[in-house]
């Protein structure tokens, strides 16, 4: 369990390759970060540096190959796939396909953030908290639409309620605004950070959007597979 003091993430000495023999390359050198319980933290860097391969790495998406990462108190680093897949329950993830199920609507898309969690839980709080979220993120009016009836920037903020509707305790995002217009980036920002100081949720952004980098309580810059 989360012990009040321990960061939500830590990275110790992380090295990271792809490939292997001739073709073998090292795209992370010796990163050490710490993530406080709370806090946006937002990673950047150009193109290729390495904020792709090291957001998924923290999010138990990825082996630790060498160094250590520890995620709410445990370490990742030999852990099995089994324990890996418990602490993703623990995150939302908010990647750029959004991959929401065609036949469902906004509601049900969202709902399925619950699913992971296994069967059982009062439908009709599950609902509510569906609702809620939808609406705090301008959806209020799209609930029972289907996918093909919302535009790009409606689809993405759908997927940003599914992976915020089960209140994870980690949030890693991969350009998550990148589809919406200035005040739908701003609104998911802002949701972010009421989770941040009402559950102590912590989210890590790959962003690229200077409003944002404005918000952060830390910024990662990474280049050339290092911390600069
Ligand atoms: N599966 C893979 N196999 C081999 N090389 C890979 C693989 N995934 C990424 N790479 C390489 O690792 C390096 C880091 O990639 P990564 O996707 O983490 O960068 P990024 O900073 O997220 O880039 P972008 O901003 O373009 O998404 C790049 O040189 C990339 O070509």
């Amino acid at each position: 369990m989360m012990t009040g003091r321990e960061p939500s993430i830590r990275l110790q000495g992380v090295n990271h390759w792809f490939g292997s023999g001739e073709t073998r390359r090292q795209v992370l050198f010796d990163i050490s970060i710490s993530i406080e319980r709370g806090s946006l933290t937002v990673m950047r860097g150009p193109s290729g540096s390495g904020k792709t391969t090291l957001l998924t790495l923290m999010g138990a998406l990825r082996k630790v190959q060498e160094g250590s990462i520890r995620l709410l108190g445990q370490e990742l680093h030999g852990a099995s796939e089994a324990a890996q897949e418990m602490l993703r329950r623990r995150f939302g993830f908010i990647f750029q396909a959004h991959n929401l199920h065609e036949s469902l609507t906004a509601r049900q898309n969202t709902l399925m953030g619950l699913e992971v969690h296994g069967p059982g839980g009062d439908a009709a709080k599950q609902n509510a908290a569906a609702v809620h979220i939808l609406t705090s993120l301008g959806l209020g009016e799209r609930i029972d639409y289907l996918p093909e009836k919302l535009s790009g920037g409606q689809k993405q903020r759908v997927a940003i309620a599914r992976a915020l509707v089960s209140n994870p305790e980690i949030v890693f995002a991969d350009e998550p605004t990148a589809a919406l217009d200035k005040e739908a980036g701003l609104n998911v920002v802002r949701l972010l950070k009421t989770l941040a100081e009402t559950r102590g949720t912590s989210t890590v952004m790959v962003t690229h959007d200077t409003r944002i980098i404005d918000l952060a309580d830390m910024i990662i810059t990474i280049e050339d597979g290092r911390l600069a």
